[in-house]
């Protein structure tokens, strides 16, 4: 039976490459995001299995609902949600970061994601199988300066996370929370406030991990037997580790 994977913010980076993955599996896909001209470019290239592309913002509760109620036919059982919109704001400490920044981030990386899952989750209690499939960070883990709201909403994820393991005990619906180190997309663009110079130095003289690794890991996560649950996973490229979460770099 051809199953169907939601995956929010597909327009870049984790989300696109899991589309990628999950397509190249034969699986039906719901694709979100803000910036359509993306989503229509991936469907264009994922023309093989039936893709539905809903343009909207997840902190925007109304236009969740108003999505997810309007699935077309085929695409309203979903199997898989992968909650994977998010984004960190700046690298400041508290005291001179800006509170608007703080706001988005809550808003995006928590409450997006609680809209999500609250609207997905009762279909699939319901049909007595499913997946939610959180993005965290080790971020939710390991502090380190400047990582300060990013960080604490990553550690609501997983402790959400968690807890919705807790409420699901016996519906048959798993949920995992998958935690990446550091990964090169357009993640650290979006820090940096589109500065292409600062974010590229991140990942310079080193092997971060890529997008493709981390749709590796929630397409492993995901096929698993259904008595199996994932409930964390932590993945960092072998150039990051502990302490001061030092780079390795040359
Ligand atoms: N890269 C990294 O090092 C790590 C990233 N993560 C987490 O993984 C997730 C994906 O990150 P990554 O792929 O690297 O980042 P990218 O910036 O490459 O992609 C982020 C995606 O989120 C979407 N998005 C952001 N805000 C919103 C919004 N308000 N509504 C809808 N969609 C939104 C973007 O789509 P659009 O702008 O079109 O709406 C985009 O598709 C995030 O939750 C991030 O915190 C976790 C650990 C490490
Ligand atoms: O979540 C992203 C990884 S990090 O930049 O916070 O280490």
């Amino acid at each position: 039976m051809t199953k169907t994977i939601c995956i929010t913010g597909a327009t870049a980076g984790f989300g696109a490459a899991c589309a990628r993955k999950f397509a190249a599996g034969g699986w039906r896909l719901v694709l979100t995001g803000r910036r359509h001209e993306r989503l229509e470019a991936l469907r264009a290239e994922l023309s093989d299995v039936p893709v539905h592309l809903a343009v909207f913002d997840v902190r925007d509760k109304a236009a969740c609902e108003r999505e997810l109620n309007a699935l077309p036919q085929g695409f309203g059982d979903i199997d898989v949600l992968v909650n994977n919109a998010g984004l960190a704001l700046g690298l400041e400490p508290a005291w001179e970061c800006r509170l608007e920044d703080w706001e988005t981030m809550v808003d995006t990386n928590i409450k997006g994601l609680l809209h999500m899952t609250r609207l997905v989750l009762p279909g699939m209690v319901a049909r007595g199988r499913g997946h939610v499939v959180n993005l965290g960070s080790i971020a939710g883990d390991y502090p380190y300066p400047g990582g300060n709201v990013y960080g604490a909403t990553k550690a609501f994820v997983k402790q959400f996370s968690r807890n919705l393991r807790a409420d699901l005990h016996g519906k048959g619906v798993r949920v995992t929370n998958i935690e990446p180190g550091m990964a090169e997309s357009e993640f650290s663009l979006v820090r940096f406030q589109g500065d292409a110079e600062k974010a590229g130095k991140v990942y310079d003289k080193c092997q971060p991990l890529t997008p493709e690794d981390i749709a590796e890991c929630i397409w492993w996560v995901c096929t698993l037997p259904v008595h199996m649950n994932i409930n964390r996973l932590e993945v960092m490229p072998t150039c990051q580790s502990f302490g001061p979460l030092p780079v390795a770099r040359g």
